[in-house]
């Protein structure tokens, strides 16, 4: 099942994208408007590290995060988690090396703070700590059936008694169709960027839109009916 509309509370009506219209959002954004990726997911990473100190209510916090754009937001968030002297944990699902991009970028700044990374999903079962945990493996780039290590990291996830909170979709969820890539988070609450993407009914618990700051000319650009639907805030829940 997918939805093409979402509500605010407020009653705002939302659009919902698929993944390739999301990816010409940001195609849009960037090419044509001059947003730069790293001021996309900077608001992502401090919105989301929000949303997670809310659920841990000062507890520990465990960033399990990918090399995409999903990840990149997650490692974020563990900055800003880090700046306000939130006890955070940083797992990646492969080796640091292997980052590029914004990820490695990312990586880079939690490297020089000291902050905790370690690798793997073993990694992930060894906060045996009550935590909550982010999940920034895979975003809306999902793609075949969710393969080691990646998968292995899901499976971690869902065995935790404790909060998890997905970053954008949660992964393993196609952001499309809300079909499972062979296994998936399934979360406490989702923090979905900019757009809700028409995939996303599909979501465990609690579902929020967080703004990025991506424009309106960028709708209208292409043809999407967007009111904005923020308010005074950073974000909104969505109610269906
Ligand atoms: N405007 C926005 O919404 C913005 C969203 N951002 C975030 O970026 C991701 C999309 O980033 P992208 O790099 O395109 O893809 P992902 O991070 O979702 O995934 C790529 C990464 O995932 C791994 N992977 C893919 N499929 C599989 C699989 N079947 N098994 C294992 N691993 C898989 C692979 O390693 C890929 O490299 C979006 O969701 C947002 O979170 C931007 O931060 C800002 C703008
Ligand atoms: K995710």
């Amino acid at each position: 099942m997918t939805q093409n509309t979402f509500r605010t509370a407020a009653g705002t009506a939302v659009t919902a994208v698929t993944a390739a219209g999301m990816r010409e959002v940001d195609r849009v954004a960037v090419e044509e408007v001059g947003v730069q990726l790293l001021q996309m997911m900077e608001n992502a990473g401090r919105a989301l590290a929000r949303h997670v100190r809310d659920a841990s209510e000062g507890g520990r916090v465990v960033v399990v995060a990918g090399d995409g754009g999903n990840g990149g937001g997650g490692l974020a968030c563990a900055r800003h988690l880090a700046n306000r002297e939130v006890p955070v944990r940083v797992v990646l699902d492969r080796p640091p090396g292997e980052l590029s991009g914004a990820a490695a970028l990312q990586y880079r700044i939690l490297e020089a703070m000291d902050v905790g990374v370690a690798t793997g999903a073993e990694a992930v079962a060894r906060f045996d700590e009550p935590t909550v945990a982010v999940d920034a493996l895979i975003g809306y780039g999902v793609s075949g059936e969710v393969r080691p290590p990646a998968a292995d990291c899901v499976r971690e996830l869902n065995g935790r008694s404790d909060p998890v909170v997905s970053l954008d979709v949660p992964s393993g969820m196609d952001a499309t169709t809300g079909d499972t890539h062979g296994v998936r988070v399934n979360p406490d609450r989702t923090v979905t960027l900019a757009l809700p993407k028409t995939g996303v009914d599909a979501v465990d618990g609690a579902l929020y839109l967080a703004d990025i700051g991506i424009p309106a000319t960028v709708y209208e650009r292409l043809d999407i009916d967007y009111d904005p639907p923020f308010g005074d805030g950073d974000w909104v829940e969505l109610v269906g």
